[in-house]
């Protein structure tokens, strides 16, 4: 691949002053590490999203990667359907990510009818898709900003479209809260990471990444217009839920 990805060290020394997490040039460079050591089966859900799309796209239909960063989703279903079996715009807001997404994107598959947008997700206007993929994405939109986009995703949805969402998430009750996050915390060690990037790392993230209830997150998809929504995956704090849009 064209685009050589470094260990993620960002968090790794002391900071004065922890800056909030962004999607800038730095975590460009180390994002596929970082991804991968950070979201606990990210490489699963990327695996599955590829099985989803076979069973639930019709024929040529037009799919959506929001918030793709380096473009893995969309990757993912490049690799598992041929050329034919779908068209993708991939959008993200991230100058440096969208660069890099394009570049990995063209080199990694060329046959397929992939375009990369720079844009904001909330003022898009979207065209019918059978598919719309929202990984770990919508966690980073301020909390007021969620149920419309998710309103006007339904509406652009063709009937029996899906959705995939996947998320950081917080659990309703304290103790087994405490627990994930603990837990996550030891996966994070294991994957190499230390107390300081550890906790410089949530620093960064307070108020930038604010996570829901999965309970939250079905209501909200119903409210929506989603008349379906279940949580196909989860491992930890983090899931993945699908929401249908009737036949
Ligand atoms: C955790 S990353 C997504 C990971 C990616 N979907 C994957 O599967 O590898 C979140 C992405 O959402 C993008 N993002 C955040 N707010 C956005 C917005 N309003 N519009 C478009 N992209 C946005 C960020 O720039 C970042 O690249
Ligand atoms: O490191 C964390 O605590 C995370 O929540 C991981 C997470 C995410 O969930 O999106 C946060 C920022 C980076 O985009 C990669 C992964």
């Amino acid at each position: 691949m064209s685009d050589a990805s470094y260990r993620d060290a960002i968090f790794s020394t002391p900071l004065d002053r922890v800056a909030r997490f962004s999607f800038d040039e730095q975590v460009v460079a180390c994002f596929p590490d970082m991804i991968r050591r950070s979201v606990p089966g990210y490489g699963q859900i990327l695996g599955m999203l590829g099985l989803i799309a076979g069973r639930h796209l019709r024929h040529g239909a037009h799919v959506y990667d929001l918030g793709c960063s380096l473009g893995a989703a969309s990757l993912a279903l490049a690799g598992q359907l041929p050329p034919d079996a779908f068209r993708l715009t991939a959008v993200d807001i991230s100058p440096a990510m969208v660069a890099r997404a394009r570049e990995t994107l063209a080199t990694e598959c060329p046959q397929h009818a992939i375009e990369v947008m720079e844009g904001d997700i909330r003022s898009l206007d979207y065209q019918p898709s059978g598919m719309v993929i929202l990984n770990f994405t919508l966690q980073f939109l301020p909390p007021e900003d969620r149920e419309s986009l998710l309103a006007r995703l339904y509406a652009a949805l063709e009937p029996g479209g899906v959705l995939v969402l996947s998320e950081k998430m917080i659990d309703p009750d304290e103790r087994d809260n405490a627990w994930r996050v603990e837990r996550y915390h030891d996966f994070k060690r294991a994957n190499g990471y230390s107390e300081l990037e550890i906790s410089q790392k949530r620093t960064a993230l307070e108020n930038v990444l604010v996570p829901d209830t999965l309970e939250a997150h079905h209501a909200r998809l119903a409210r929506a217009g989603f008349p379906r929504s279940l949580t196909w995956f989860q491992y930890l704090n983090f899931a993945s839920l699908i929401a249908f849009k009737e036949a």
